[in-house]
């Protein structure tokens, strides 16, 4: 396979809601959607999910953007490529979101050429038809956070991730618990506690939740084990395990029990895939998150949500819910509280080009020496 040509979409998409994190606040969200075309003009399309601000990892998407026009875009023109996986060794995990979506884009790209989906591409193991959805709430007041989970379970879902912070984790927590004893709950702290917060942290282990998210602000794995071997709750790192070496080292301190895989943050499938196989040897459990990003690189990790082994169900929820309308066709539906694997080539899924440059404030062209820009 041969890349004649690679657009850079730049979109920004106005957000169905605001998403408050204890790191962010959102109410766009702005990716670079890549579409790549080969020498037969087959197509396929991955995501950069850097965000505008270096809120949740270093990479921002003006980093991302930067690398991919001067560095690995040049260096993938007009080059013979067996298989997408081999993008690694010529690039580096220097800005792993760039990387990954441009990594993505080729794996659609050679999944569609050989009418294959995308997991027999990279996986080929037995995945699941449907998997159940997760719902993903930000940083709210109490009222809204009950309201909210209200709604959404009568539409089906099951399991809910709640954003929290120092100080008022433990009491929104409390009364969601108080309000729906049963339901699937975890919480996301995205860095915000320190290890001198052990006791509030220590309080969430009444609450009977699935898992707690990067609960410490310092990323060290030395605390982490301090923390683990204290607390019931089985810890979960996110943004604090970019690459295997992370990963190897939290697994031999003993840090956590589980791990939140994104594609975007540990620089394409392939890692991930390396990462779910450690994972795997090591009795460490792995589930799916995801990136408030549009339905290209969220159908993604639909499909990787569909490996029988993952832990609880991912931050992967109907289309409608982010923005009025997608940029896949058909969007991410949730039926029953559970999503649909689609069946197609590649992602299964089409791209909406409408759409897509409705969405669009930069576009760049890059073929052979040629730039394009908008
Ligand atoms: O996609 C979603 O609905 C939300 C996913 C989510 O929680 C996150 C996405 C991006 C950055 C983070 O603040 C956060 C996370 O840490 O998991
Ligand atoms: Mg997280």
């Amino acid at each position: 396979m041969r890349i004649e040509r690679i657009e850079l979409f730049h979109i920004k998409i106005p957000l169905n809601f605001t998403f408050k994190t204890s790191q962010a606040t959102l109410k766009h969200r702005e990716t670079i959607i890549i579409k790549g075309t080969d020498e037969l003009g087959n197509t396929g399309y991955g995501e950069v999910v850097a965000f505008n601000e270096p809120f949740y990892t270093n990479e921002t998407l003006i980093d991302s953007k930067d690398i991919l026009i001067n560095c690995y875009i040049p260096k993938l023109i007009n080059k013979e490529i067996e298989h997408p996986f081999h993008i690694h060794k010529w690039m580096d995990l220097s800005y792993p979101m760039a990387l990954a979506g441009l990594e993505n884009t080729l794996v659609d790209l050679y999944a569609r050429r050989n009418k294959k989906s995308i997991m027999d591409v990279v996986f080929n193991e037995e995945t699941k038809d449907h998997i159940y959805g997760g719902i993903v709430l930000g940083d709210l007041h109490i009222p809204s956070l009950i309201e909210q989970i209200h709604l959404y379970k009568k539409e089906g879902y099951t399991r809910f991730k709640i954003k929290i912070k120092p100080e008022d984790g433990f009491i929104k927590l409390k009364a969601i618990r108080e309000q729906y004893p049963n339901i699937q709950l975890l919480v996301d702290a995205n860095k915000s506690y320190k290890i001198e917060q052990i006791k509030l942290l220590k309080k969430l282990d009444s609450l009977n939740l699935l898992c707690i998210e990067e609960p410490l602000d310092s990323g060290d794995f030395l605390e982490y084990e301090k923390l683990q071997k204290e607390m019931k709750t089985p810890i979960c790192l996110d943004e604090s395990i970019q690459t295997m070496d992370d990963l190897k080292r939290a697994i031999k301190l003993n840090a956590f029990k589980v791990v939140n895989l994104k594609v975007g943050r540990v620089g394409g499938i392939y890692y991930a895939k390396e990462m779910i196989q450690l994972c795997r040897e090591n009795h460490i459990k792995y589930w799916i998150g995801s990136m408030v990003e549009s339905g290209i690189s969220k159908i993604l990790h639909v499909h990787l949500g569909s490996l029988k082994d993952t832990c609880m169900p991912g931050d992967l929820s109907s289309s409608k819910r982010y923005f009025k309308k997608d940029v896949i066709k058909p969007e991410i539906i949730t039926k029953n509280g559970m999503i649909k694997i689609p069946k197609g080539h590649g992602l299964g899924v089409e791209i909406d080009e409408d759409i897509l440059k409705n969405y669009t404030i930069d576009y760049i062209k890059i073929s052979g020496e040629q730039y394009e820009f908008n």
